[in-house]
């Protein structure tokens, strides 16, 4: 059964190639790419329906989770003046799915090649709750990001808290999110302080802002707090270089 889909897939792809060309939301990926080697792709109707956006609310968020969301999900409907009289929505969410290539708009399937190098793990806990649940939401304007987070079981490090490698990849995703707003980008430095332990099953607020750029560096910092803010869980600075994201597919 599996094999057959497999072939009837093939069929498709063979008669509908194309040169990799393929945005989505983000502008992260807004890159265009065209090689040779990544070219294999074809435009269908998805097959398995919508791709399930993971950054929705779902039955393991608790209160906090969902209070947040409702609030930065509201700020997402709030238009502010923009020049020439033009109204403009700053705040935005980003959906999230299980994979970062896989799904384009406008019904585009990508290679075995780049999805198998496109998972994203943050996503990739099946279990919900179990781990990572998260939403983005991001301030183009003002270019801040700021994540919900609540954090599940096996995330686990201290007795009954959240392991620090959680917690950077926390920041990372946040920051990261921030950082690829106008292209591409990796993280080349990553500075942590831990200044309270975060309890597991607790929802905190990760809001991060750029602080500077300079040519392909953008400097970014970033906080991690108890939903109303008193409490400070981490505190972090991290620098992105904006890269050739062909160069890093094809791992040149
Ligand atoms: C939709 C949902 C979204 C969801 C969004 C989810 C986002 C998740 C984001 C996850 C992002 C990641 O985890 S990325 C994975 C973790 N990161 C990595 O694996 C990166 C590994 N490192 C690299 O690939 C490379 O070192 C790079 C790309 C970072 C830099 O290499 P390069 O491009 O060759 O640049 P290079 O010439 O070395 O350096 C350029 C300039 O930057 C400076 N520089 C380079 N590295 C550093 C450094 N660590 N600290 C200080 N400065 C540095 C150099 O001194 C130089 O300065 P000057 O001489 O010009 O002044």
């Amino acid at each position: 059964m599996t094999r057959g889909l497999g072939r009837v897939f093939s069929g498709f792809k063979r008669l509908v190639t194309l040169s990799v060309m393929w945005s989505m939301k983000h502008p992260m990926y807004s890159v265009p790419l065209r090689s040779p080697s990544v070219r294999s792709m074809a435009v269908l109707p998805l097959p398995f329906g919508k791709p399930k956006d993971l950054s929705l609310p779902n039955a393991t968020w608790g209160p906090e989770m969902m209070q947040l969301y409702e609030h930065y999900n509201s700020l997402c409907k709030v238009e502010v003046e923009a020049e020439g009289g033009q109204k403009k929505v700053p705040w935005k969410r980003i959906p999230g799915y299980n994979r970062l290539l896989k799904y384009a708009t406008g019904g585009v399937y990508l290679s075995k090649m780049i999805q198998s190098k496109a998972r994203l793990f943050t996503r990739n806990i099946r279990e919900p709750g179990a781990a990572f649940e998260y939403a983005l939401f991001i301030n183009s304007e003002e270019e801040k990001c700021v994540g919900i987070w609540q954090v599940g079981h096996l995330l686990e490090g201290p007795p009954g808290h959240v392991h620090g490698g959680a917690i950077a990849t926390i920041i990372d995703t946040v920051t990261g999110c921030l950082a690829s707003l106008s292209g591409a980008v990796m993280t080349a430095n990553l500075n942590i302080n831990y200044r309270s332990p975060i309890q597991l099953g607790n929802t905190v607020v990760v809001e991060s802002i750029v602080d500077k750029r300079e040519g392909r560096k953008k400097f970014i910092s970033c906080k991690v707090t108890s939903p109303d803010g008193t409490k400070l869980h981490t505190e972090a600075t991290a620098l992105f270089l904006s890269i050739d994201i062909n160069q890093l597919l094809l791992g040149r």
